[in-house]
């Protein structure tokens, strides 16, 4: 079964078409062919697309709105230079990662107008990522027709918070308006959760994890046993950890001052309303304090070279993570292994290496050379004595969601032959 996926990140759409039979394979399998747009390049959005031949060009893009764009980018499967398929009917199904499902969605789920509906509503509590993935949506249906899509949410693995983690201690209507906290990054969770208890050899019913998901957005989370007690994101993809250009959690007092200050200015209240969502979700975090770069690997480069402002940016998101991470320890009855997984946790041994320094005293303990040592795959970073193992994950979004909407469809079918 032919699965095209759309992953609608904060700065990027990537695409990528996998091939699935039975029996599923244990680990990620490479897709047939991949595409992503990078919203980001300063000299207008890029193109970048991988046949099956391994061979990749990058193109920029010379369309107006996001949908045409992601329209230009599906016809790449078809007819663009890589083209993999004879035409869009070889795709049987198409999978989303729709980052914020609210309260009413808890499973992979087959996207019908309702849930559009709902995904729409919750844009409001994920103004950069909803909206994103509702155009894929629709750009699906305009060139593909009624093929079955199915959403999975990230918000769906932090589904069993307990209350005193998932509770504001705001007023208590706050809960009955739906403000709580959600926790997102749960597809690449559930992944890493499951290749670490492979890796470890050891059953999920006994694992405790804490996993640092970082990349462009960035989070944590506490995993016993399978599933999800605390994470550092809350009622939106903002609070908790430093991010590339996300500030994680302030002192809302902040906002409260900066907003009274400009409404004696006379600003009008959408513009104000606008000004802190984008100072706090593309003007703050790493490229806010370095003033250049959201990317790890520019603020390492600038930092070896001396420039204090990128070595104050990382040292603000080595310190919260580390306390983020002592935190999160508190909710398990104990620490079998840290995981470090997307851009910044699978590349960065700078991260990894300033953070596990300041954690020895949870019982981990760094092997230098194996953390520097340059590799893709699963791997195990700690030394042979250190007490909690520390491990580097590959997170696998797309092929998780691949997978997902193949055994919700078998299942569907499966269950229609029954009727
Ligand atoms: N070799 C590397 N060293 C340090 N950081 C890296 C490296 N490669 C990628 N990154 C970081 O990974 C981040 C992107 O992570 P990724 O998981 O792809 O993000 P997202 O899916 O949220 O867009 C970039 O901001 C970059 O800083
Ligand atoms: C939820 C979130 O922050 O996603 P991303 O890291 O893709 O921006
Ligand atoms: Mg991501």
């Amino acid at each position: 079964m032919q699965i095209l996926v759309l992953n609608a990140g904060s700065s990027s759409q990537k695409c990528a078409l996998f091939d699935l039979t039975e029996p599923l394979p244990e680990a990620a399998s490479a897709p047939l062919w991949r595409a992503a747009i990078d919203w980001t390049n300063p000299d207008g959005a890029q193109l970048s697309v991988k046949g099956g031949d391994g061979e990749s060009t990058s193109t920029p893009l010379q369309v107006g709105s996001h949908l045409e764009a992601l329209e230009h980018l599906l016809a790449q499967l078809w007819q663009g230079e890589h083209r993999i398929i004879d035409s869009p009917e070889a795709i049987a199904a198409v999978g989303h990662r729709v980052v914020h499902g609210g309260p009413h969605y808890r499973e992979a789920t087959v996207i019908d107008g309702q849930v559009k509906r709902t995904i729409e509503a919750m844009a409001a509590f994920a103004p950069v990522h909803n909206p994103a993935a509702l155009e894929g949506i629709r750009a699906v249906e305009q060139l593909l027709g009624p093929v079955p899509q199915v959403a999975l949410f990230d918000t769906a693995f932090h589904r069993d918070l307990p209350d005193r983690a998932a509770v504001y201690p705001g007023p208590y209507e706050w809960l009955d308006a739906d403000i709580r906290r959600y926790g997102f990054h749960g597809i690449s969770y559930a992944y890493c959760t499951e290749r670490a208890a492979r890796f470890l050899e050891r059953e999920l019913s006994s694992l405790r994890l804490i996993v640092c998901h970082l990349g462009n957005g960035c989070s944590a989370a506490a995993i016993a046993r399978g599933k999800s007690v605390d994470t550092t994101m809350g009622f939106t993809p903002l609070e908790g950890l430093m991010m590339g250009s996300r500030s994680g959690s302030v002192d809302p007092s902040i906002l409260i001052y900066l907003l009274r200050q400009m409404t004696q200015q006379g600003q009008p209240p959408e513009k104000i309303a606008d000004y802190l969502d984008d100072t706090l979700n593309k003007a703050s975090g790493l490229k806010g304090i370095s003033g250049l770069t959201s990317d790890m690997r520019q603020i390492t480069a600038a930092l070896n070279t001396g420039n204090a402002r990128a070595g104050l940016a990382f040292d603000i998101y080595i310190h919260r993570l580390v306390s983020a991470i002592a935190a999160l320890r508190t909710s398990l009855d104990g620490l079998d292994a840290l995981v470090f997984t997307a851009g910044v946790g699978e590349n960065s041994a700078e991260v990894r290496a300033h953070t596990c320094e300041r954690l020895a005293f949870l019982g981990l303990q760094l092997d230098g050379a194996k953390n520097q040592a340059p590799g893709g795959s699963e791997r195990d970073i700690a030394t042979p004595d250190s007490a909690v193992r520390i491990l580097v994950i590959p997170t696998q979004e797309d092929w998780a969601i691949a997978r997902e909407c193949y055994r919700l469809l078998s299942a569907s079918a499966a269950d229609k032959r029954q009727r």
